[in-house]
């Protein structure tokens, strides 16, 4: 166990994020903290050295201590203490025993409609809660919801979500680490104002539960791209488009909150009613009052008249002395991929960053992060061509992605790296020497993990022109891997959960009624047409187990009335033949037996055993047959043997 400043012992890194790296740790025994009992466990995120080093930033840190520490909320993972001494920065926040809800829906895939609007609500709530004190989260996502697991009735596992992280994004929006042309956040859940550097509200956050929803129900987030840029572009110039598997009144809910413009969005606090409205009235069990009440949920999404400000930091992008800066760590002529050091190609899609120096460059610390930036080689940590100065100051590969905590320090080096090395122990193999050259460098894995991940917080960085794009929601954005119209997007590669088999995910059965489709809803009907709501919505057996609805007489709607979908193209590539999926296996069991058989005559003494077997018989059957003759002589008879 490491101690980690004065107070607690760190005992096994829990994960890696952009802005740290958080451990399982316990109180030192010689110590009393204030609100945590002796030898209990919690987590503690302990800050990375670009943050810790910057002055900026402990002192936000300080100023927003009695915030953070105050954010009391069943849904919100407490803060309980804020340690700064000497080079560290950590949050010590109660340990939720449970996984994560990105992770959450890696491994299950996506929730069905009812338990996705239940979640939601309990994250708005949250919300609510926090903005009502003035603090805006700015960093929603799945990976950023704990779910405390918890004993329910009968013994069923309960999932508890918490939303962890709050000021995170505030504090990594230094002035020291994000000038001009910069946004903190995940880009698949930035909302259009921060990608623009526009002022920003608590209604960035509904945005980005607008997203959550979204992904929760459909496994994907609404808007992808080849990288953070055209990500951003799609929240800009993008409409979203209603999945086929999303009933009408969440889709309603879904819409406000992505609107493009921040003071059309609901409030948290309708957000979460509106969210429980539509939950008790899209299931199976949902009597005629409910469906007609999820129906006209619009009425309740009425925008915020009063959101939440993000104080201005200074580090707000576009401002009329903006400077010149990268897109990502990007640097060279547009059209060449980003190197990282030696070379190495990087993804700056999915790589995590949370960078330092400006063009300013004069930031007090800004060498230290220079050096800081886990170092590929010589040229890590250099300028590369057309950076107008700006070293890869504190990049921080190597710190980042998912896996050995330990790796954070792995190959970096030069001065004052000792210190650090300390402040953040090396759990891992190789050690802060990093790991021998022939293996791959620590943060080689990590950008691999990172691009697994695709959704984790950034620091990014923009070329005037590329913010002029962006500001221009008509320029055609880059191509993007949204479906066509009237179908459901298909996920890109490194976005988007491993879609589960058709089997495995939500369904929903055909309705058993259809609602005429000139109903209205609330007057705020969502911008692109969908089908009509259709009620009800009955998941697949798998995920529940509901008796069939109370039925309303209605009129059937007209079968017209739904839009017709294209069937899905096939591969071109391959030729569809009936069976041969079952002749495929059939013939794989017989090779697989054969081998099999084949091995065991040869690498067994099964062959000999035969022999003898064989052996035996002949003898057993000679004796009767003798005998037999025996007998028979012996009687008279010329009877041959019994066989
Ligand atoms: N209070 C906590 N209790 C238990 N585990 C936690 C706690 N806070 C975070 N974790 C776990 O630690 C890991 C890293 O968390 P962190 O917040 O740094 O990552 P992240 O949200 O993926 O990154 P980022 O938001 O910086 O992109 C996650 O897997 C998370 O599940």
């Amino acid at each position: 166990m490491r101690p980690v400043g004065s107070k607690y012992l760190l005992e096994e890194a829990l994960g890696r994020g952009a802005t740290g790296t958080v451990w399982r740790a316990r109180v030192r025994d010689d110590v009393a903290v204030p609100g945590i009992e002796p030898g209990r466990p919690v987590a503690i995120k302990v800050l990375r050295e670009e943050l810790a080093n910057d002055p900026d930033v402990v002192m936000r840190f300080l100023r927003e201590r009695s915030v953070l520490l105050r954010l009391v909320h069943p849904n919100i993972v407490r803060v309980r203490d804020l340690v700064v001494e000497g080079d560290l920065l950590a949050l010590v926040m109660d340990l939720v025993e449970g996984p994560d809800l990105y992770r959450y829906l890696r491994s299950n895939g996506p929730l069905s409609p009812v338990a996705g609007a239940l979640l939601m609500a309990q994250i708005a709530d949250a919300l609510a809660a926090s903005h009502a004190d003035g603090v805006v989260h700015r960093d929603l996502k799945p990976a950023n919801v704990l779910l405390a697991t918890t004993g329910g009735p009968g013994g069923a596992e309960q999932m508890h979500p918490m939303l962890t992280d709050f000021g995170i994004a505030r504090l990594a929006d230094s002035p020291g680490i994000t000038r001009t042309h910069e946004f903190v956040g995940t880009p698949a859940y930035v909302a259009p104002e921060s990608a623009e550097g526009r002022p920003q509200t608590s209604a960035v956050d509904v945005y980005g539960a607008g997203i959550m929803l979204y992904e929760l129900v459909t496994g994907r987030p609404p808007f992808q791209g080849d990288g953070p840029l055209a990500i951003l572009h799609a929240h800009l110039a993008q409409e979203p488009e209603r999945p086929r598997n999303m009933p009408e009144p969440l889709w309603t809910v879904v819409e406000r909150c992505l609107r493009k413009d921040p003071a059309q969005r609901p409030g948290a606090t309708a957000l979460a009613r509106a969210l429980r409205v539509v939950a008790a009235g899209i299931g199976v069990h949902s009597s005629p009052a409910q469906v007609d009440e999820a129906l006209a949920v619009g009425a309740l999404l009425l925008p915020d008249p009063d959101p939440a400000q993000v104080p201005p930091t200074g580090g707000a992008f576009g401002g009329p002395d903006a400077q010149p800066t990268r897109v990502l760590g990007r640097s060279g002529p547009p059209d060449q991929t980003p190197t990282l050091g030696d070379g190495v190609r990087y993804d700056p899609a999915a790589a995590t960053r949370l960078m330092g120096a400006g063009p300013a460059g004069a930031v007090p610390g800004s060498e230290d992060r220079t050096r800081a930036m886990p170092s590929a080689g010589p040229g890590a940590g250099q300028r590369g061509p057309g950076q107008g100065g700006q070293g890869q100051g504190g990049q921080g590969q190597g710190g980042q992605g998912q896996g050995n905590a330990g790796q954070g320090n792995a190959g970096q080096g030069g001065p004052g790296q000792a210190d650090r090395t300390r402040v953040m122990p090396s759990v891992g193999p190789e050690g802060p020497a990093g790991p021998p050259p022939e293996m791959p460098q620590a943060w080689e894995n990590q950008l691999r993990a990172a691009r697994d991940r695709g959704r984790q917080t950034e620091v990014g960085y923009f070329e005037p022109e590329e913010m002029q794009q962006l500001r221009q929601p008509q320029v055609a954005p880059p191509p993007y891997r949204q479906g066509q119209a009237g179908q459901s997007p298909q996920p890109g590669p490194g976005y988007g959960y491993p879609q589960q088999q058709p089997q495995q995910q939500p369904q929903y059965q055909q309705p058993r009624q259809q609602r005429p489709p000139q109903r209205q809803q609330g007057g705020n009907a969502p911008q692109a047409a969908p089908p009509p709501y259709q009620r009800p919505y009955e998941p697949a057996p798998a995920r529940r187990a509901e008796p069939a609805p109370s039925r309303r007489p209605e009129p059937p709607a007209p079968r017209e009335a739904a839009p017709r979908r294209e069937p899905r193209p096939r591969s071109r590539n391959r030729t569809y033949i009936p069976g041969l999926g079952c002749l495929k296996g059939c013939l794989m069991v017989l090779l697989i037996l054969a081998i099999a058989a084949a091995a065991l005559w040869n690498f067994t003494p099964l062959p000999e055993w035969w022999h003898t077997v064989q052996h035996q018989f002949h003898s057993v059957s000679s004796w009767v047959s003798d005998t037999w003759k025996q007998l028979s002589s012996s009687s008279g008879t010329e009877a041959g043997p019994p066989y």
